[in-house]
């Protein structure tokens, strides 16, 4: 995990992974009912024809609740997979990914997104610039 200047944390990858290979999961507590929580850490989707929510709010250590938006260039995609009969968030590979690279994806449509403007824009061609490293990164 980096911190980055605009963004705040981000994870990258410590290795090389292939296309539509799984990266990791989106922890966090499941519901069934919207949480009245704010929706940084928010993740709604739905499964079965019924909407769910993970509650990842909590600072728990995981790594799938910090990964930023990118809407024009995402890397990987959340999957809904089913695991003892419940919906698991995970992220695959959109493409072949090299070490170092910041794992992003389409938070989806809409104009709630602030960063989506002209900085946004700015940030997706200048990654490498705005990336500064405080303490150790860890591996995926
Ligand atoms: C799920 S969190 C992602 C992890 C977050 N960076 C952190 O440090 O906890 C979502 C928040 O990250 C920030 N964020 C995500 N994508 C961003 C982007 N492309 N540009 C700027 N901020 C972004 C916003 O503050 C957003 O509310």
């Amino acid at each position: 995990m980096i911190l980055l200047i605009c963004e705040g944390r981000g994870v990258f990858t410590k290795k090389e992974f292939g296309q539509n290979e799984f990266l990791l999961p989106y922890e966090g507590e499941l519901l069934e009912k919207e949480p009245d929580v704010d929706d940084t850490y928010i993740f709604e989707f739905t499964f079965k024809g019924k909407p769910f929510w993970v509650d990842a709010s909590k600072e728990d250590g995981s790594f799938g609740r910090l990964l930023n938006d990118d809407h024009i260039h995402p890397n990987c995609r959340p999957k809904v997979m089913e695991i003892d009969e419940k919906p698991v968030i995970c992220f695959f590979s959109l493409r072949p990914l090299s070490s170092n690279t910041e794992l992003v994806y389409d938070y989806g449509p809409g104009n709630i997104y602030p960063w989506r403007g002209k900085f946004g824009m700015l940030r997706n061609h200048q990654k490498n610039l705005t990336a500064v490293y405080l303490g150790m990164p860890q591996i995926l």
